[in-house]
């Protein structure tokens, strides 16, 4: 019951932010649900399993150093309102609850690429932060022992699905449901693997459906530029 009332209080404070957005609202509930039911929300928003459904972007214990530095100073400014940490979720369904009535919630079993593993420090250890005035997302990302290649490094195609995450993230929080059509990435240095590194992505500009994005993916101190990606989105048709 203790664990419940804590999951709800999560729940809510979720909520809270996200009836801010202007579009995550769309993709996480419906609108129509009155405020009475407010409690059956936030279980929604934690739907499919409320009992177990864990947030991969808060801290654990895999975490260096320097990720925890870099989720602190984004917490810290996330007080300020400018920066929002954004939940992160194993299954995409998760995130789209408003798609599916309450009498056809499926049964997951897919899982968001990123996110596919159960143990904490193997693969793609991250969280991501969205500045809605900017239109820009920062994530600090830990790349595990499960993304190598060349032996000791990350492989390139785990960098790309970080960029693609940033970058996706980003635009979902900006415009709504999108899909990638473009990504360029050139490689810079390698991202040596357990060690943090800080992906930066804005949009550049929107035309229509076509949102384009630059990122950079940097070392924590700056110094190093691993990677530097432009992408292309294109937001879906109301009917998808
Ligand atoms: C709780 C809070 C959580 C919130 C935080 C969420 C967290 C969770 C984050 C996860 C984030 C993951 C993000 C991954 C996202 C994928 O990885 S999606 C998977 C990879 N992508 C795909 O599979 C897409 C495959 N391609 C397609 O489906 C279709 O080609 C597309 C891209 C949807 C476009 O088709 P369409 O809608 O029919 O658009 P179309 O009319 O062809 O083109 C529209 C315009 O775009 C242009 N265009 C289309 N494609 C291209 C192209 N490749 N190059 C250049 N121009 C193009 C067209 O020329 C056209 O331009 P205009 O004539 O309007 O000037």
């Amino acid at each position: 019951m203790f664990r419940c009332s804590v999951r709800l209080i999560k729940g809510l404070t979720q909520i809270t932010w996200l009836q801010e957005q202007p579009v995550l609202p769309n993709l996480l509930y419906r609108r129509s649900v009155p405020a009475a039911y407010l409690p059956s929300r936030a279980l929604r928003v934690t739907w499919p399993c409320a009992e177990e459904v864990k947030d991969f972007s808060l801290t654990n214990p895999s975490w260096s150093p320097n990720m925890r530095n870099l989720y602190n100073k984004y917490m810290e400014l996330s007080q300020q309102e400018s920066w929002k940490r954004l939940p992160s979720y194993n299954a995409t369904a998760t995130h789209l609850i408003e798609q599916y009535p309450d009498s056809a919630k499926p049964q997951v079993t897919t899982r968001l690429f990123t996110r596919n593993l159960d143990v904490e420090d193997l693969g793609f250890e991250y969280v991501m932060f969205y500045n809605q005035a900017e239109q820009r997302t920062v994530c600090s990302f830990q790349a595990g022992p499960y993304l190598e290649s060349p032996i000791g490094f990350a492989h390139g195609g785990a960098i790309a699905a970080i960029v693609d995450t940033t970058s996706g993230a980003c635009t979902i929080c900006t415009v709504g449901k999108v899909k990638t059509a473009n990504l360029n990435i050139n490689y810079r240095s390698p991202i040596t693997l357990g060690s943090t590194v800080e992906v930066q992505c804005r949009v550049d500009k929107i035309e229509g459906r076509k949102i384009f994005l630059s990122t950079e993916i940097r070392s924590v101190n700056s110094q190093v530029l691993h990677a530097e990606a432009t992408a292309l989105f294109i937001q879906m048709k109301m009917s998808e």
